[in-house]
């Protein structure tokens, strides 16, 4: 061997060292994809915090995101479009629910995040002014994704957000807030995996029981398929296909191509209205999280917002007086809709349009106050309650909800005229 081939092949042997030593730059599709087949967040990464009764929780990043980062998957169990069609129906008389309709080769399909599986993408709340992540659709393994990646540096302490898309959320109408509630300083808790979370304003952890509900989102291991990334839309089903560059998720590219897609759009026609008390849970109650088509140009279809905003913006909810109940016989667990808890915990307040699991009837028509169970989806009328079977423990003593809602005296068409904004 001359010289010359001994140190080129020494200079080999040294570069394929480095290259073994140093760590490979995993891209942030691949760090998506890396999540999507494990089904974790990260954890130590991202923390849920109570943010206000309206807003309800939201996502908080714990530590630093570069720009382009892979964020959280929006995960829930992946359906065609006649399966979120029937649950849409069903879903109508339950009080949450987050579908996340988009294109995908050709058809429509759904991501349906309703069930409190513990993960952080179905909590990401919306900014459309100044959002610092975007959606964006992932194939693995055959199957699609809904991930976020950073649209910019986040810094630590900052609320995950992004454009929902479409222009009739009802938070996005700048109606003053005065909500005097104390619920923004009390911890919340969620209604799984005994997961603590921590209010923003306070340092103090709660934990509850779980509902009794189990997720039973597709599972996906094994190899996996990078393909495109894009936005998608329901239901007219414009699907913009980026460019090759993109799965690699360039910052540049994120910042200017990706942009230019059809962007992910998520209507819920939800009841962003609530104004839940301290002890309890806000969720997308009667929404229908749908994609829309995004940028202008594009045919805004859909939007159809059921919420009704207004009045209890200016409610007064501090005097909330929580009720126990449990539910010893097969006739109040059978009143429930959709998840079942085995004790109700229920709190007297100020609820969402949501129906009476017992009457059938929207809780809210008239004073806007029921009894909802913290643990569970159930709300009720009080009144419908306490016929409904003499186990429930609640006194007139324990609620004193001044005026109550009458079933009988609010017509459907009535009940669903006031649920029009
Ligand atoms: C996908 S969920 C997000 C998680 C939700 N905040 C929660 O606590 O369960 C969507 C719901 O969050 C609320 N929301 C999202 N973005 C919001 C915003 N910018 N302002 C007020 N409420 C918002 C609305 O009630 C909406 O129906």
């Amino acid at each position: 061997m001359k010289s010359s081939e001994v140190v080129c092949s020494q200079f080999y042997f040294l570069i394929s060292l480095a290259n073994s030593a140093m760590p490979r730059r995993t891209t942030p599709l691949q760090d998506a994809i890396n999540h999507i087949l494990t089904e974790r967040d990260k954890n130590s990464m991202l923390e849920i915090k109570h943010i206000n009764p309206v807003k309800g929780r939201g996502i908080f990043a714990l530590a630093d995101f570069s720009q382009g980062e892979f964020v959280v998957e929006y995960r829930g169990e992946l359906i065609d479009a006649a399966e979120a069609e029937n649950r849409r129906k069903l879903y109508e008389n339950a009080c949450l629910f987050f579908m996340f309709d988009f294109t995908w080769k050709q058809k429509t399909w759904c991501i349906d995040g309703t069930i409190e599986d513990g993960s952080f993408g179905r909590l990401v709340n919306d900014e459309h002014k100044g959002p610092n992540c975007r959606m964006k659709l992932i194939e693995a393994e055959g199957k699609p994704h809904l991930c976020l990646f950073a649209l910019k540096k986040i810094m630590a302490g900052t609320e995950i957000t992004y454009d929902y898309g479409g222009k009739e959320w009802p938070w996005r109408k700048e109606i003053p807030l005065t909500v005097t509630s104390t619920a923004a300083q009390e911890p919340i808790k969620d209604c799984f995996q005994d997961q603590v979370i921590t209010s923003t304003e306070s340092t103090e952890e709660s934990r509850i029981q779980s509902c009794n509900i189990t997720s039973s989102s597709p599972a996906s291991k094994g190899g996996l398929k990078i393909k495109s990334l894009s936005g998608a839309s329901l239901p007219s089903g414009q699907l913009s296909e980026l460019g090759d560059k993109d799965p690699d998720l360039d910052p540049n590219v994120l910042a200017t191509d990706l942009l230019r897609g059809t962007e992910l759009r998520a209507e819920c026609q939800s009841s962003s209205s609530t104004l839940d008390g301290p002890e309890h849970e806000v969720h997308c109650g009667r929404g229908q999280c749908a994609a829309l088509p995004a940028k202008e140009g594009f045919e805004e279809v859909g939007i159809q917002s059921q919420e009704v905003f207004p009045a209890v913006f200016s409610t007064d909810i501090t005097s909330e007086t929580e009720l126990r109940s449990e539910c010893h016989s097969s006739r109040a667990v059978s009143t429930s809709s959709a998840c079942e808890c085995t004790i109700h915990k229920l709190v007297f307040e100020v609820v969402r349009m949501d129906k009476c699991w017992i009457c059938k009837s929207p809780v809210a028509s008239v004073r806007w106050h029921g009894v909802r169970c913290k643990q569970c989806c159930g709300v009720w009328h009080k009144i419908c309650l306490k016929k409904s079977s003499e186990d429930w423990d609640i006194s007139d003593d324990d609620v004193s909800s001044g005026d109550e809602f009458i079933p009988e005296s609010v017509t459907d068409s009535e009940s669903s005229e006031q649920s029009r904004p």
